[in-house]
């Protein structure tokens, strides 16, 4: 039995992932050993682990299902061990490493994901996909100004938000005027209301200009994160639904603390997210220091 561990360490726009080639499935990850390997002190670090599996050996049967249409399956975990359906920014790092790896050839690589496999393809320095169909709540339920949930971040009082679903979910919240994005605390989970039956990835969006807008992002199983991708897509599909723009094909920047993202709203609530991807650094992890 090997007792070592490889690991890949690498981020897009700072959202930072530990990648764990686990090609034909036979290691697994249970949610203690992520959380550890997620550990900033104990571990190596990261706000999320990606295992790098074949998709045949999966083990969830749905995801093994779509092994036809693509060979490795980004097992997404939050860095406190919990699953997530996707995982924007990680697409991009996990097709990176496939090309770096020889696991993938050419200029585009379809990635299964617990959500169903998306196609992630080369875009001059980094890679862009389509993460959609995005998904507002029970249209119904947005009031007329399109809220549909209130949220409390720190002491501040409740913030009026909207339910987007990227396939996971998130709540964003609209900043109100003369608040500052660098005044809020998020350091605590933001009380969401009503009470999001799985939790939810929670971004607080600013405008900057037209199609321009910055953003903090409180992520599901992590906290504070420098970067979400689905985040800055659904940031950017709130915006254009309280704009009543959902249908223009609008592109957007948007700044996030650790960099910049693009997205382009597409036909049929296609969304695509566009940024770089790096690896950082290749390691190996004791077995010895991980639970099982
Ligand atoms: N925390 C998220 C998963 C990671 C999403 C984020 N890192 C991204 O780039 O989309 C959730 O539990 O739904």
């Amino acid at each position: 039995m090997a007792d070592r561990l490889a690991f890949t360490k690498g981020h897009g726009t700072e959202n930072d992932f530990v990648l764990v080639p686990d090609l034909d499935g036979t290691v697994g990850l249970s949610p203690a050993r992520a959380a550890a390997l997620a550990d900033r002190r104990a571990g190596v670090g990261g706000d999320g682990v990606i295992r790098v599996v074949r998709t045949a050996a999966a083990d969830e049967a749905d995801v093994r299902e779509t092994a036809d249409r693509a060979e490795w399956f980004m097992d997404y975990r939050n860095a406190d061990g919990s699953l997530a359906e996707m995982c924007g920014n990680g697409t991009r790092v996990f097709a990176e490493y496939l090309r770096r790896e020889g696991l993938a050839a050419g200029d585009a690589v379809v990635v299964a994901t617990r959500r169903g496999p998306v196609e992630v393809r080369s875009d001059g320095d980094g890679w862009a996909v389509d993460l959609g169909p995005w998904a507002l709540a029970d249209p119904g339920t947005a009031d007329r100004d399109g809220f549909d949930a209130l949220v409390h971040v720190g002491a501040d009082d409740p913030f009026s938000a909207l339910s987007v679903d990227m396939g996971n979910p998130h709540t964003v919240v609209a900043l109100p005027e003369g608040l500052d994005l660098d005044d809020l605390d998020l350091t605590r989970v933001p009380v969401v209301n009503p009470v999001p039956a799985h939790g939810t990835n929670v971004e607080v969006v600013r405008p900057i200009g037209p199609g321009h807008i910055a953003l903090r992002v409180h992520e599901r199983g992590v906290g504070e994160t420098r970067s979400c991708g689905t985040g800055a897509c659904a940031a950017a599909v709130a915006t254009s639904f309280w704009a009543g723009a959902l249908d223009t094909g609008s592109t957007w920047v948007v700044d996030v603390p650790g960099g910049r993202l693009r997205v382009r709203l597409l036909p049929d609530r296609g969304v695509e997210l566009a940024g770089p991807a790096v690896l950082v650094a290749d390691g190996m992890v004791d077995l010895a220091t991980l639970p099982d």
